[in-house]
């Protein structure tokens, strides 16, 4: 069966009362082609309740973070089971940003995946290598030991509420997109060791989307790659040419 895109939209911390608004206006203007593609947004936390309620259903709200632990004394944080009770399918979890701002480390990372898969979310985990370390040439070694710390933690059964975004840093906000070939360089290196680790089945049905500088300009060329299966898009999901890129995928 082929694999179903998903195309992701991370607000980051932007937005107003206003502007989200408008922005949910847009997408609800959307044709989605539910048989093709999974659109996912991802407002700020302040936004989630209120994009859940006014998003027409064929587009999912998902959470930019959550909380390792479960409701109580965690100011700031946000349970699983919080999102849960409002409706949310979907968390990200391990944005590069949550690993290099808010000291995430990969067991942390790991271990709020397997949370949230137990509670009963979706989870689009997040990985992705320095310059430094492409430099290096370190990059499978970077994804593979981030992707590892989750697949440690998890039974086989569980990845197929999984999608790996694979997000170089360098890319990040930078304008520097990954060149199709590093793009499913990368995916390709990443599926085959999720079949030789984990199994040829999960690795088959696993989706693995891009994110990094993706614009109306580049979405029709990755998107065509054969291991690409989406994105995680940042800014420009903020834009109208977000339409666009949900296109490429339908
Ligand atoms: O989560 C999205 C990524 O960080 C990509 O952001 P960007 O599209 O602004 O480069």
């Amino acid at each position: 069966m082929a694999r179903k895109y998903v195309i992701g939209g991370n607000w980051k911390c932007n937005g107003t009362q206003s502007s989200v608004a408008s922005l949910i206006e847009m997408l609800n203007g959307v044709t989605v082609d539910t048989e093709s593609v999974e659109v996912i947004v991802s407002p700020p936390a302040l936004f989630v309740a209120t994009a859940q309620a006014q998003l027409k259903p064929e587009i999912r709200v998902c959470s930019q973070n959550v909380s390792l632990t479960g409701p109580g004394a965690f100011t700031g944080e946000i349970a699983a089971e919080q999102l849960k009770d409002l409706g949310l399918q979907w968390t990200l979890v391990g944005h590069s940003e949550r690993r290099s701002l808010y000291g995430e480390t990969d067991l942390v990372v790991a271990q709020k995946t397997k949370r949230a898969l137990d509670q009963g979310l979706d989870v689009i985990v997040c990985i992705g290598e320095t310059l430094d370390e492409r430099k290096a040439d370190q990059t499978l070694n970077v994804l593979t030991r981030q992707l590892k710390a989750v697949a440690d933690l998890l039974t086989e059964d569980l990845w197929a509420r999984i999608v790996v975004a694979y997000e170089p840093v360098w890319a990040i906000g930078t304008g520097v997109v990954a060149t199709p070939e590093q793009a499913q360089d990368a995916h390709k290196n990443l599926r085959a060791w999720v079949a030789a680790t984990i199994s040829p089945e999960v690795a088959a049905n696993l989706r693995i989307i891009y994110g990094g500088s993706v614009s109306a300009k580049n979405c029709n060329e990755l998107i065509a790659l054969h291991d690409v299966d989406g994105f995680l898009v940042g800014g420009a999901s903020l834009k109208p040419e977000f339409v666009d890129i949900i296109q490429s995928a339908q």
